[in-house]
């Protein structure tokens, strides 16, 4: 990322030195993984996850007629740092969802996030829509862990991971009930998720590498996409106006973290996208 960039985007600079932004987080998860792995086996986290409560069908829930919102729980970020406390994220959910929302996001990554599987868990117990669990999802051990604290979908980045391995974390989702929403940020990336049998394909607007967000990026790969596909445009919506742009290139939701965690009251900001969304001068996806 160039000075002027992140000066533009109001960022304040996250880029690391070597490599990109998302390779040193992904080392960092790496680490960790192994850490939590020690400390409950796989045997064990598997038996967590049969146990759990069954998933929901957030494939459903996100093809509902209006635009979805989908409103995350974030603390901090890597491009700009803490962006709100958030003592108690089950109650911030409660907020989302008397909003509204269709289906709440958990940052549960903890370095560069502030996230954990707690955060995740107390949502869960806090709300009645579909929750994500937003991680970097690289082995099959995080996707047995977000299904034991009540994960409905999980995350899989689809830079993050080789061709393989990213068909293989989606059919394990699937196989434990839950919905792989897959995350991409250009053409290949979507023919890879495609290719991998995605179904629910996140846009990211920000690039994981540089940290940039370009808004039109969605408006380029949303039209390419199967009309079977739920088309999620992920980051920089900041309001109303965000959303029915996203909205007009065919997004059948949205995913809000800094628009939100930001607000006085998350619950009337939550409220005020979904009225947009459900506005009948809207645009709705052609199917
Ligand atoms: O805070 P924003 O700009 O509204 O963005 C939310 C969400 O899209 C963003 O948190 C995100 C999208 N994909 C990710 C992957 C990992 C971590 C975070 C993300």
């Amino acid at each position: 990322m160039t000075a002027e960039h992140a000066h533009a985007e109001g960022d304040e600079a996250g880029s690391a030195a070597s490599g990109s932004v998302l390779d040193e987080i992904l080392a960092g998860v790496r680490e960790d993984v192994a850490r939590r792995q020690e400390q409950v086996p796989l045997e064990r986290i598997r038996e967590l996850a049969a146990a759990a409560p069954p998933p929901l069908d957030a494939y459903a829930a996100l093809r509902r007629p209006g635009v979805a919102v989908i409103a995350e729980v974030k603390r901090s970020s890597p491009s700009k740092g803490r962006l709100a406390e958030i003592a108690d994220p089950a109650e911030l959910a409660g907020q989302y969802a008397s909003g509204g929302a269709r289906a709440i996001s958990v940052l549960t990554e903890g370095r560069w996030f502030g996230g954990s599987l707690d955060d995740l868990a107390a949502v869960r117990a806090a709300v009645r829509v579909p929750v994500l669990r937003k991680d970097f999802v690289v082995s099959s051990y995080q996707v047995h862990e977000a299904r034991a604290h009540g994960a409905d979908l999980v995350l899989l980045i689809v830079a993050a991971l080789e061709q393989n391995v990213l068909t293989g974390l989606l059919e394990r989702i699937e196989s434990l009930g839950m919905t792989a929403l897959v995350e991409v940020h250009d053409e290949e990336e979507a023919d890879r998720a495609l290719e991998a049998g995605a179904q629910v394909i996140g846009v990211n607007a920000r690039d994981l590498r540089t940290l940039e967000v370009d808004r039109s990026v969605f408006e380029r790969i949303a039209p390419g996409l199967p009309s079977s596909v739920v088309k999620i445009a992920e980051s920089g919506v900041r309001g109303p106006h965000d959303l029915i742009r996203y909205a007009s290139a065919g997004a059948d939701a949205v995913l809000v973290g800094e628009g939100l965690v930001t607000q006085k009251s998350p619950r009337e900001a939550v409220a005020e996208l979904v009225n947009a969304g459900n506005h009948p001068a809207t645009p709705r996806p052609v199917r």
